[in-house]
C-alpha cells in the first residue's frame, strides 16, 4: 500500500509511521487521518508487526491539525462531519505504539503523540495546546489526554495560555516517558520498540489494555480486570517459557501462544 502524506515501512517487528509533509509542518489534513490511522491498522494486522512507531522529522513531529482545511469550516460542517472522530481508529490498535518526537508536537500534534502509549522526545520536542489562539480549543482528546498525563494545574496552564513547553518540562510533567539527545532519537525508539517486539504479544496486548483501563474504570474494577488478565496469562505458552528460561537462566523465545 502507498500513501502520499506518510511513509510506512517495516522491519525487524517494528512498523515504523513517519508522517511527511515538511511543507507544512507535517500539519494534519484529512489526508494523514485517513493514510495514518489506515497504515496503523494495516500493522495492527499484520503478522509480522510487533509493535509500531510514528514519528515526524527533525523540525516537526506534527504543528498540529490544518489550519488552512479547518479555517472556513462552518458549524455544521465539523459537527455532521464530527471532525476529528477518525483519529479514534487509532485508540483501537491494540499493539503498542510508541511517539518518537522531536520539534513542534502541538495542537492534534500533541494530541496524536498522546494517543500512542508512550512517547520518546528528543531535546528538541516543545509540547503545547495553542488552540486558544485561534479562538478554539483543543478537539483531538488534548483537554482529556493532557489532563489524564499531567494533571489539571499544567492543563489548564497550557490549554488556556497556549504556551509550549520543551522536552525537560515535559518529561518532569509526566507527559513524556524519556528524552533523549535528537540525533539519537530513531535509534533510542528502535531499540525500545525492539526491545517490545521481543515478549510475548499475548502479554504486551495485555498490559496495553490494562493500563489503559486505569483511564476508564474505577479503581476495583481496573484491579480486578489487571488480576483476571494476569490469570489468563497462565492459560499461555509464552508464561510457560518465560518461566522456564528464568529457571534455566537463558533468554526466553515467546511464540505469541
Ligand atoms: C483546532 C484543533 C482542535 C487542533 C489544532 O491542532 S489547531 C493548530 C494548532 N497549532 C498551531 O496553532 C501551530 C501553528 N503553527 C505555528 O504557530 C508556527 O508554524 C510554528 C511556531 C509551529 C513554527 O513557526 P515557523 O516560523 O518556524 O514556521 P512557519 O513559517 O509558521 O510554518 C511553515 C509552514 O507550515 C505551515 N503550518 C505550520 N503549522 C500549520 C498548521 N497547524 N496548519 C497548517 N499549516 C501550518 C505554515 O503556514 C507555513 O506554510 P506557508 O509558508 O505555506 O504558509
Amino acid at each position: 500500500m502507498s500513501y502520499e502524506t506518510i511513509l510506512a515501512e517495516s522491519s525487524e517487528g517494528i512498523g515504523t509511521l513517519t508522517i511527511n509533509r515538511p511543507g507544512a509542518l507535517n500539519a494534519l489534513n484529512s489526508q494523514v487521518l485517513a493514510e495514518l490511522t489506515s497504515a496503523a491498522e494495516a500493522f495492527d494486522a499484520d503478522p509480522e508487526v510487533r509493535v509500531i512507531v510514528i514519528t515526524g522529522n527533525e523540525k516537526a513531529f506534527a504543528a498540529g491539525a490544518d489550519i488552512k482545511e479547518m479555517a472556513e469550516k462552518s458549524y455544521a460542517e465539523v459537527y455532521l462531519a464530527d471532525w476529528f472522530a477518525g483519529w479514534d481508529r487509532l485508540t483501537r490498535v491494540r499493539k503498542p505504539i510508541i511517539a518518537a518526537v522531536a520539534g513542534y508536537a502541538l495542537g492534534g500534534g500533541c494530541e496524536l503523540a498522546m494517543m500512542a502509549d508512550f512517547i520518546i522526545a528528543a531535546d528538541t520536542a516543545k509540547f503545547g495546546q495553542p488552540e486558544i489562539n485561534l479562538g478554539v480549543m483543543p478537539g483531538m482528546g488534548g483537554s482529556q489526554r493532557l489532563t489524564r498525563a499531567i494533571g489539571k494545574a499544567k492543563a489548564m496552564d497550557l490549554c488556556l495560555t497556549g504556551r509550549f513547553i520543551g522536552a525537560e518540562e515535559a518529561e518532569r510533567s509526566g507527559l513524556v516517558a524519556r528524552v533523549v539527545p535528537a540525533d539519537e532519537l530513531l535509534a533510542e525508539t528502535r531499540k525500545a520498540a525492539a526491545g517490545i517486539a521481543q515478549k510475548s504479544l499475548l502479554a504486551t496486548i495485555g498490559v496495553k489494555e490494562a493500563v489503559n483501563a486505569a483511564f476508564e474504570t474505577t479503581l476495583s474494577q481496573g484491579l480486578l480486570f489487571e488480576r483476571r488478565t494476569f490469570h489468563a496469562a497462565f492459560g499461555t505458552q509464552d508464561q510457560k517459557e518465560g518461566m522456564r528460561a528464568f529457571s534455566e537462566k537463558r533468554e526466553a523465545k515467546f511464540t505469541d501462544s
